[in-house]
């Protein structure tokens, strides 16, 4: 019961660090669910015509969290959504705050010991962790599971497929 008071229609946001699914898990759970799916990763490909990379070599991150920033605000406005947001977003202090006080915040938990097996399939598509030696990747992903650890609901996602984690995310919430 208290569970649905807290998700209600709001909209639901999936953070955490590179790769740990907020975007597979968020297209599986709008999908379950029937609302309709953004994610911030792929609106700011559209807006810019070219894949992240590209945006960060062409026109650098500043342009990137700008534009980032912009598409949130926007998409946050109205309810009802499933959100999935890249998780560098969340490092700021505006963006944490407002996805704090009008949505329900789900931050999905990958061990570094699973991560580290997934890592090699994400270096072509993260300019963030191309520039990094793995040692600096680790402790980025423990820098960054601080800022995380503000959330709603925590997901410990080590032993489950996304459909699995979807299945989950419902259940606990009460959404259906
Ligand atoms: N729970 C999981 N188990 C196994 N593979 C996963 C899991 N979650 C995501 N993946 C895989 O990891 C990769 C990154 O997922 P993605 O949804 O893009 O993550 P994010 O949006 O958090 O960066 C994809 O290839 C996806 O299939
Ligand atoms: O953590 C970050 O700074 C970033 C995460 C990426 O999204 P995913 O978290 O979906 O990989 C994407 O927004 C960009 O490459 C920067
Ligand atoms: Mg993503």
């Amino acid at each position: 019961m208290e569970n649905k008071h807290i998700a209600g229609e709001k909209n639901l946001i999936l953070i955490g660090f590179m790769g740990v699914g907020k975007t597979t898990i968020g297209e599986e759970t709008a999908r379950k669910l029937g609302r309709p799916f953004i994610d911030i990763d792929k609106e700011i490909e559209v807006a810019f015509g070219m894949p992240i990379t590209q945006i960060f070599k062409e026109h650098g991150e500043k342009a990137f969290r700008s534009k980032e920033k912009e598409l949130i605000k926007y998409y946050i406005e109205e309810n009802g959504k499933i959100l999935s947001m890249g998780g560098g977003a969340f490092l700021r202090e505006d963006i944490r705050q407002l996805c704090l006080n009008t949505s329900t915040v789900i931050f999905l938990d990958t061990s570094w010991e699973v991560w580290e097996k997934r890592m090699h399939t994400l270096i072509d598509t993260r300019p963030i962790l191309q520039k990094l030696s793995v040692p600096e990747i680790k402790d980025l992903f423990y820098e960054r599971k601080e800022i995380y650890s503000s959330h709603h609901l925590r997901v410990d996602t080590d032993k489950l497929t996304p459909p699995q984690t979807a299945d989950y995310i419902i259940e606990v919430l009460k959404l259906q």
